[in-house]
This record gives C-alpha cells, structure tokens and sequence, in this order.
C-alpha cells in the first residue's frame, strides 16, 4: 500500500527545472534510498515533501490524504518526521532531557521514564543519558536527533543524509540503527550521498538526475545501470 503518493510534481527557480514533472510512490513499510548527483535537485524534493518549499504544480498524498497546501508543522501532525544534516539536538540538556522533550507530546508521564530508558538503549547512549547533548561526538548527536524524530512516532521518517562528516564506523552503526527502525514498522525515505551506506540498507533506490526521476530498482540493479554510472561520471546527458 502506497505511504506517499507524489505525482506531476514540479518546482522552478527562475528558468532552471529543479523539481520536472515527478511522480514518486513510497510504499508503507519501505526503506527507500534517494541519490543523484549533485545539483540532481535531491534536497528541493525532500523540501517539497517537507513543505517547506511549495510546488508550482502536482499533487503529494499522504495516507490518502492530500497534503500538498499543508504547511511543514501540520505535515507533522499527519505523520511525517524529519532529522535534517545539521543536528537539531538542545546542547546544554542532558541526552536524557532531550528525548524527553520529543516524548512528553506523546507519552503519559509516568510511562515517560521508562521509554526514554527504552530508546537510550536503542540509540547505544545509555552511558552518556547524564551527559550534556553537546558534548557527543558527531555520530552520536545524528543517532541522538534520529531518536527525537522517532519519537514523535511518524509514519514516514525523512532522513536528510545522516552519515554526512561520519567515520565509516559511525556510518555502519547508523546503517544498523536505521534498518531497525524499519524493522519497527517505520517508513523510511533517506536523501543520501554515501554508497556503502545506500548498499547497506537501501530495500529500493531512486535515482534523480536534472529534476527528474532517472532510475529505479533494488540496488543492485541501480549500481549495475551503465546510465547511472555515466551520470556519476559527469556524463549529464547519458
Ligand atoms: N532556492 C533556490 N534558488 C535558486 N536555485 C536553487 C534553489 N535551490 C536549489 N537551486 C538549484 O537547483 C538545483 C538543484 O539543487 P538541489 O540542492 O535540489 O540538488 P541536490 O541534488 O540536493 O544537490 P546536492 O547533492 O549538491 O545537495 C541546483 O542547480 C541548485 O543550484
């Protein structure tokens, strides 16, 4: 069953096509990888998706429901989470204090405790619940802000590359925590540059290229598409 039904959708920035005619399906229960080269127009898609950019044309549905003139906070309230590159964590509150803060909407409060201690230990910040969120290491704030856009309990997690200026350790346990979340019943759709990454978890690729969707299978049919290559290579027109 389709999550996220995108159709005709198209955005201009004077005369460039960033956003030409796209039609886009994400099934309910899916991990969907989203690459392209850069300029492909990846990040004015997932902005329309989130809202915060509106279409000249198309329509987005969400659950059935037509989203297209909702703004991103009532997006929200239909089931959409987002983890943007730059973290969005509280610096000076406790690890703790921060998931409490995207729990306390959804939670009542004496369960409170007890889920904040449940996704410490999915997140692997058990240890640092005490410690201030800005003192994590890089990896640790991203898998920290995964967990607060988790809480909100979203149909669809937007995750907008969240292995940028990671070690490739860091970049695997990402890997590792988004397929559980998956496993967990959330849908996923993840703008993201890192191959080993897009291979590790990706259930389906979609390819952008000058605004438009250029490719799309499992990953191993994208990686194998001579086309996909050449557009990589710089072969814009392949
Ligand atoms: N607000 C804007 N005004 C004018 N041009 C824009 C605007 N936003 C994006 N563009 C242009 O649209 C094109 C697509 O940009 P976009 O950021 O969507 O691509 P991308 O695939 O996310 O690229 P990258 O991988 O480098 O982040 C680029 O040529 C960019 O310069």
């Amino acid at each position: 069953m389709a999550l996220l039904e995108i159709q005709g959708l198209s955005k201009h920035f004077g005369g460039l096509h960033v956003t030409a005619d796209v039609d886009f399906t994400l099934d309910a229960g899916e991990l969907h990888c989203l690459i392209g080269p850069n300029g492909a127009g990846k990040s004015t898609f997932f902005r329309l998706i989130l809202g915060v950019v509106s279409p000249d044309r198309g329509k987005i549905v969400l659950a059935g429901k037509d989203i297209t003139r909702l703004k991103p906070f009532q997006r929200v309230h239909e089931g959409m989470s987002v983890k943007f590159q730059v973290p969005g964590i509280f610096k000076t509150l406790s690890v703790s204090q921060n998931l409490q803060t995207a729990l306390q909407h959804n939670c009542d409060a004496d369960a409170l405790a007890g889920k904040i201690a449940e996704m410490l230990d999915f997140l692997g910040l058990a240890a640092e619940a005490r410690s201030p969120a800005g003192n994590l290491s890089h990896g640790q704030k991203q898998w920290l802000e995964i967990g607060m856009a988790v809480c909100l309990k979203p149909r669809l997690l937007l995750l907008d590359e969240p292995t940028a200026g990671m070690s490739p350790k860091e970049t695997e346990a990402t890997g590792e925590l988004v397929k559980s979340l998956n496993a967990q019943g959330v849908t996923v759709l993840v703008v993201e540059h890192d191959m080993a990454f897009v291979r590790q978890v990706a259930q389906r690729v979609t390819v952008m290229h000058l605004g438009r969707i250029f490719a799309q299978g499992t990953v191993e049919e994208v990686m194998a598409d001579s086309r996909v290559e050449a557009i990589y290579l710089g072969r814009s027109h392949a």
